[in-house]
């Protein structure tokens, strides 16, 4: 028989203590010492998780701490629905870690061109931008003109954020009048059109070689993987699927965040 390996990173042993508890639950046992430890055990490793990355991340710029406070400042619930967008939310920006780690893509992809598909208050674009060498570009699709102007309004008060030039519209439209080659694409916008952006960079001739496209939310709050999922879970079960299937392309998916899924052409 093959030996299972034990649970050694947070998240196996979360699962771990998390089928410990329920079968203390099934097994109808009370409030046991053993019960109430596992749950505080349990609590602590998944509480613990996000604070621990952020402490040991390089911190943010001023520029994007402050488009962040802006961001958490600014009364969405009010915003109407634009058509091809959701309503928008504070929890949409990409924050402190991720913002590091598409840095880190830029610069370990010598990226000198960015695409971002849904650009939201830019706080992404603007940490891409901040780590492209002296001449780079990011070019931000959106298609809500309230965040366009919002994020334009940020980044005339940064530095980097001269080198974004934002497009406002549908993202497929936008990328069909696109030209040029991009080293690196970041696409977080609507879950259902992922499929279509990503056909469309792969049959396009807008990649540069070893470009890679970054896909933001593909763990959806785990929906995926769990039971009943909403639309956006089904529309980003298929797309992992899709990009699974898809002989051009190798992918990993990361558990970052919502989970962030790079690809590139093999
Ligand atoms: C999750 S937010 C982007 C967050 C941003 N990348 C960040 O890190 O802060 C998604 C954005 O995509 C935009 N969006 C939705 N559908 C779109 C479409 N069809 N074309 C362009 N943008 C779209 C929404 O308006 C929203 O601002």
């Amino acid at each position: 028989m093959t030996a299972q390996p034990r649970p050694v990173t947070p998240t196996t042993i979360l699962a771990r203590e998390l089928g410990e508890i329920a079968a203390l639950l099934d097994a109808d046992a009370g409030v046991t010492d053993e019960l109430t430890t596992r749950v505080h055990r349990a609590r602590d490793l998944a509480a613990g998780l996000d604070p621990y990355l952020d402490t040991c991340t390089t911190s943010e710029s001023a520029a994007l701490a402050t488009l962040a406070s802006r961001t958490r400042s600014a009364d969405w619930r009010s915003r109407d629905v634009v058509s091809g967008s959701g309503p928008l939310e504070m929890e949409m920006l990409s924050g402190h870690v991720e913002g590091r780690f598409l840095a880190f893509l830029v610069h370990m992809t010598r990226a000198t061109r960015v695409l971002e598909i849904g650009m939201f208050t830019g706080y992404s674009a603007l940490a891409m931008a901040e780590a492209l060498p002296a001449g780079g570009e990011v070019v931000a699709c959106e298609v809500d003109p309230y965040v366009a102007e919002f994020a334009q309004s940020c980044f005339a008060d940064s530095t980097a954020g001269s080198a974004i030039t934002v497009h406002v519209g549908p993202a497929l439209d936008t990328l069909h009048r696109l030209d040029g080659k991009f080293d690196l694409v970041f696409i977080d916008a609507d879950k259902s059109g992922y499929r279509g952006y990503v056909e469309y960079l792969l049959e396009s001739d807008l990649l540069s070689d070893g470009a890679v496209i970054a896909v933001d939310n593909t763990l959806l709050q785990g929906q995926p993987y769990a039971p009943q999922p909403s639309d956006n879970g089904r529309a980003i079960a298929e797309f992992n699927d899709y990009v699974a299937d898809d002989p051009r392309v190798q992918q990993v998916l990361i558990p970052l965040r919502d989970g962030v899924t790079l690809i590139r052409r093999t």
